[in-house]
């Protein structure tokens, strides 16, 4: 699936301290140390609902670790999905008396749109579960082969199944105890109540076809992947076995990476699979997660075609913490308007005061478990001595312009 249309970055001089981001699995804020290419890979969207504030917040936080890898010099090897396939995008095709595969490429095309509007750098490989629905199954193929999955005892539909104990590890990525295992694999399309599974939480890797649901034709008979599987198979064969970063909002980390961890690492007995698990936090609206089931949505195209300046609309997500729970409200919004007019008001003046310890905040900051509150106040201190006390520096307006776009993706 093609991605969107790439962002050119510019250049800053130096560069900062080594990127530290929280990861899940170890509790802990730990240096990222990636080599020459950082490999990445976030989970994409289910594509219907797209593209509201809650997503393209998520999207905007694992922006914001590509833009600053790049500015340490390193290549990223970003890979995304496309969950095109699945429970939630049938049951709302049909809802609507939609096509599923029409309202997933609307949706699809509609967040590329987004994305680019918010200057979100593309994946390289941006790649739908159906286009690799032959990697997928081979994947769950050789799962079974290994030991490591199992056909339910169920004549009529002998559904393929992970087996948790398969690795030895299961549990490391999200630390649940198993009662909160239970309970959001039961809230998250998993089947814990299902008899004949070997343990509970055990995760559907392969639904062999049921009438009048889309199936593939597969070495395990006609059907269709499990979620989880779809993604270690897309990052695996393509970002290799271990990867530096895998992301997402925190919604995901359990069932989903923690199932899709150790999918890989049963197959490949590497572990762990991601040196960072980095997962965002939910925005809301009027108390609630922002989200398809609550219907409770801000959509970036909406705002777009009110004409809000997408600029403005990084700024009102990147002025919270990329891992709290925030709400979006219409303030916001407004705040980060006035926040924009006075960053290009500033940039537009002759000379200002040396960007120099600007940019080395900003980045210090960033590197700082993407600490974009300090970073976007550190932008704000130079643009109020620059309006206020103007200065001299005919170089600085220019340095700050590029280092706030190359940064924080923000257009001045
Ligand atoms: N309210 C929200 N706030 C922040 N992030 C959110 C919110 N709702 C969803 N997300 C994140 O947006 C991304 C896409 O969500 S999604 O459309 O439901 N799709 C999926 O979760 C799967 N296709 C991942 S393979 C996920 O990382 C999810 O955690
Ligand atoms: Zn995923």
């Amino acid at each position: 699936m093609q991605s969107w249309a790439p962002v050119d970055v510019p250049r800053l001089e130096g560069s900062g301290p080594p990127l530290r981001l929280y990861d899940t699995s170890t509790g802990r804020v730990r240096p990222t140390a990636p080599g020459p290419e950082a490999t990445m890979y976030v989970c994409g969207i289910t594509p219907y609902d797209a593209t509201h504030l809650g997503h393209a917040a998520t999207y905007l936080a694992f922006d914001l670790v590509n833009r600053y890898w790049r500015d340490l010099g390193h290549d990223v090897h970003y890979v995304q999905n496309v969950t095109d396939i699945d429970e939630p995008l049938l049951e709302r095709a049909a809802r609507d008396q939609d096509d599923w595969v029409v309202l997933g490429m609307r949706e699809t095309a509609l967040f590329r749109e987004d994305m680019a509007a918010l200057r979100v750098l593309p994946p390289r490989h941006y790649i739908g579960a159906v286009e690799a629905m032959g990697e997928i199954s081979e994947f769950v193929a050789k799962l079974l082969a290994g030991g490591s999955a199992y056909r339910i005892d169920d004549a009529e539909f002998p559904d393929v199944y992970f087996d948790i104990t398969a690795t030895g590890h299961f549990g490391y990525e999200s630390n649940y105890d198993e009662q909160t295992m239970l309970q959001l694999s039961r809230e998250r399309g998993g089947d814990p109540d299902r008899p004949g599974k070997r343990n509970p939480t055990d995760a559907l890797l392969w639904r062999m076809a049921r009438e009048g649901e889309p199936s593939w034709e597969s070495e395990l008979g006609a059907g269709r992947p499990g979620w989880h599987v779809e993604c270690a198979a897309i990052a695996l064969n393509r970002l290799g076995e271990q990867i530096d970063l895998n992301g997402g909002g925190s919604d995901l980390i359990f069932p989903h990476h923690e199932f899709g961890a150790a999918h890989a690492e049963a197959l490949t007995g590497a572990h762990p699979f991601a040196r960072h698990y980095v997962h965002s936090g939910m925005i809301g609206l009027d108390g609630e997660k922002m989200s398809k089931s609550r219907g409770n949505l801000v959509f970036v195209s909406k705002l777009r075609s009110a004409d809000v300046d997408p600029s403005a609309i990084r700024l009102a997500l990147l002025s919270g913490h990329y891992r709290d729970d925030r709400p979006w409200t219409d303030d916001l919004l407004a705040q980060a308007h006035r926040r924009l007019d006075r960053w290009r008001e500033a940039v537009a003046l002759k000379a200002g005061p040396d960007a120099g310890q600007t940019i080395t905040d900003l980045r210090t900051h960033l590197a700082d478990d993407l600490d974009t509150p300090r970073a976007l106040a550190a932008v704000d201190a130079w643009a109020d001595a620059a309006l206020e006390r103007r200065g001299t520096d005919t170089a600085a307006p220019g340095r700050v312009r590029d280092a706030v776009d190359a940064l924080l993706g923000v257009r001045l």
